[in-house]
């Protein structure tokens, strides 16, 4: 089987060097293309700036897209299946958007569309998502999505070091996004939090403009202190429920005991949750970022094609509403404004630094938020676990289903 592979970044490089490698599973492969932009170097044979010769070349199989963005990783997706051949990719922003488009795309011309490495690195996340979809309806996913933002909160954590200079280590390390905004401000979450509510509801999530989304890009390592003093930690949380024909959707930080799974969840490493009718809870774990991670997911995708491996169907043509009501919580905010008069309906109360929010619908906080940040765009906040003992002394409860 030959592979064109577009983009040699973190990603590209990893398939290429996977695929390289050569054992048993993958010794019938081989690299056709590599394809480059104009004023690179060709420092390899395979290498090309002309993407309309691996369109056209009728010995490529497989194309793998690893630019990352939308255009033209888009545009080259499209129509490398539109001319007949299978597309693997690790480009969760693209998807999120177009996952319809290229799963239409991919069954019109009798071709796959896999993209396993684009939410949870080298966990076989989608993968178990759809096998649990066999069963079960899935009514919530939970968990860490984000390898970079992981790192950065592990770190200054447990190594007390500072958000600016962890986040450097974590674009050095390849972790992160060519833009690391989308992995601090929680949109690289938010869109495998997309992907992964497609899939499990079969809806196709068009507006993401009212999706409440806040990131970690504002926490200070004092907030991490006093988190920690507490005998909590904080993760970048992205979680979903559905009721009826009713979903919600949040991507915000979270404070969770130090004994549980997420708080020790470190580095690199994702750890995602889904809920399902006779499976219960079951959590994937695993390197979420990085070179090799990503490109095994890659290359385990391309030899599911080789051995003609059907991945789950789904048409994502479900009807069903966003809804910013369906679960409420308890939240701490910092902000250097006076802000309680705009929380008074959700009895707010001072601590420390921190005003405490209770029992707040998800959707209302991250509008309110909004306003906060406008006054002052140094604020930060903080979700609350179910029955937190700083919620109920007033000194930290939680995010429950209203079911
Ligand atoms: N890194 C990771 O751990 C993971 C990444 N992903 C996803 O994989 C994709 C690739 O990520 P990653 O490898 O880290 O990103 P990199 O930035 O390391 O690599 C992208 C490569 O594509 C090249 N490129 C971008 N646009 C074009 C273009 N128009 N024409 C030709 N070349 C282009 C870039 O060139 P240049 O440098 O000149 O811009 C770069 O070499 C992204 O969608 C990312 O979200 C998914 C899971 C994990
Ligand atoms: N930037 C992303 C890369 C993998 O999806 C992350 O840090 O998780």
């Amino acid at each position: 089987m030959k592979i064109a592979i577009l983009g040699f970044g973190t990603v590209g490089k990893g398939v290429y060097e996977i695929v390289k490698k050569a054992n048993v599973q993958t010794q019938n492969l081989s690299v056709s293309h590599i394809f480059i932009r104009k004023n690179k170097k060709r420092v390899l044979p395979e290498m090309t700036d002309d993407i309309d010769e691996i369109m056209n070349d009728k010995n490529t199989d497989v194309v793998v897209e690893a630019l990352g963005g939308i255009e033209p990783a888009h545009e080259f997706i499209l129509s490398a299946l539109q001319h007949g051949k299978h597309v693997i990719t690790a480009n969760k922003a693209v998807i999120a958007v177009y996952l319809k488009e290229f799963t239409d795309a991919a069954n019109e011309n009798n071709v796959k569309f896999y993209f396993e490495a684009s939410v949870g690195g080298g966990i076989p996340w989608i993968q178990g998502l759809e096998k649990a979809l066999r069963i079960d309806s899935v009514n919530s996913i939970s968990g860490i999505f984000n390898g970079t933002s992981n790192f950065i909160l592990d770190q200054m954590t447990r190594n007390g070091q500072s958000f600016a200079e962890v986040l450097k280590q974590a674009q050095k390390l390849g972790y992160a996004e060519a833009d690391p905004s989308a992995d601090i401000d929680g949109i690289d979450v938010a869109n495998k939090l997309c992907i992964s509510a497609d899939i499990a509801y079969n809806i196709n999530i068009k507006d993401r403009s009212k999706l409440p989304i806040f990131g970690i890009r504002n926490i200070k390592k004092n907030d991490v202190k006093f988190f920690e003093k507490n005998g909590y930690s904080v993760k970048l949380i992205g979680t979903t429920h559905q009721q009826g024909n009713k979903f919600d959707y949040v991507v915000e930080p979270k404070l969770f005991l130090n004994h549980t799974l997420e708080a020790n969840t470190p580095d690199n490493y994702n750890l995602i949750s889904l809920n399902g009718d006779t499976i219960g809870k079951l959590d994937f774990y695993g390197q979420g970022a990085g070179m090799f991670p990503t490109a095994n997911a890659v290359v385990q995708d391309i030899l599911d094609i080789v051995e003609e491996k059907d991945h789950l169907k789904r048409n994502f043509d479900q009807k069903m509403e966003y809804s910013p009501e369906l679960t409420s919580g308890d939240y701490l905010v910092r902000s250097k404004a006076d802000i309680e008069s705009l929380f008074a309906e959700y009895a707010p109360t001072q601590e420390g630094e921190y005003l405490l929010i209770h029992q707040i619908p998800v959707g209302k906080m991250h509008e309110i938020m909004k306003d906060v940040l406008n006054v002052d765009d140094s604020s930060f906040m903080v979700s609350l676990p179910s029955n937190s003992s700083l919620a109920s002394k007033g000194s930290i409860r939680s995010q429950e289903a209203v079911a």
